[in-house]
């Protein structure tokens, strides 16, 4: 299957000024933007859809509650029209069941509804880090079991690293969209990231979207960093 990998521009930032300063400069650089806990929790929603009009909405709040919780707070997002949101996929075969027909309550019309996102395991953790929280699977083992339970559930889609795209597709196929953080352009710092791979390699594997941040908002100028990338995925 032919895909082509969009890009997501990471916007994290507690200022507004400086989120509507990046998205005014990247026009047609990057697919689509992320807001996420940072932005949203230091500027509040209505600067979220201010800075998202007109673009595609990455809303990355990685919700994480018991299924009632989850399921009221995903039906108030019906004013701010993600094209994505996350939840966790710990939170369990209900949690995402329960977040699944909240979305298809609050948006009625199935192509303007999120696509639901169960994040597996975060790309900083590693063997070490999961081992610290009492899971003695590897990355990849427990990112298949979360991805497979999360789909069964109703999830449309999964954020992983890039390094367990090859397994995810081998054991779901190519229908779900498969989000891509902990991407890092050769040479570039990985930060607090464990599980990273360039954006050529995620794209080769067989990403839909990869999500990049610090690579570019840390840039000395971030639009030459977005196109940079996008000019690496057009020829992946
Ligand atoms: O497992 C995950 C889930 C989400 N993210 C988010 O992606 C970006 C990555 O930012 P960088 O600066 O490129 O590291 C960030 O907004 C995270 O919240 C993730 O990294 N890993």
């Amino acid at each position: 299957m032919t895909r082509r990998t969009r890009l997501i521009a990471a916007l994290d930032t507690q200022s507004r000024d400086q989120a509507e300063a990046w998205v005014s400069a990247f026009g047609s650089d990057v697919d689509a933007i992320k807001l996420g806990l940072e932005f949203t929790y230091s500027c509040g929603f209505d600067a979220v859809k201010t800075v998202s009009a007109g673009r595609t909405l990455f809303l990355d709040l990685k919700l994480h509650d018991i299924p009632n919780t989850v399921a009221h707070g995903l039906k108030s997002l019906a004013h701010v029209q993600p094209a994505l949101t996350t939840i966790h996929a710990a939170g369990g075969t209900e949690m995402i069941s329960r977040a699944k027909e909240a979305l298809q309550e609050a948006f009625p019309d199935a192509l303007r509804r999120p696509k639901l996102l169960a994040v597996t395991v975060l790309t900083s953790m590693d063997a070490a880090g999961l081992s610290e929280i009492g899971v003695s699977a590897s990355p990849q083992e427990q990112v298949l079991r979360l991805g497979k339970l999360a789909i069964r559930a109703g999830a449309d889609g999964l954020v992983c690293s890039a390094k367990e795209i090859a397994p995810l597709r081998d054991a779901l196929g190519d229908a779900p969209e498969l989000v891509v953080p902990g991407i890092r352009p050769a040479g570039s710092a990985s930060d607090d990231q464990k599980r990273i791979m360039t954006p050529t390699e995620a794209a080769q594997a067989g990403a839909d979207w990869i999500v990049v941040g610090r690579p570019i908002t840390r840039a000395a100028n971030p639009v030459h960093a977005a196109r940079a990338i996008m000019e690496e995925l057009a020829t992946a």
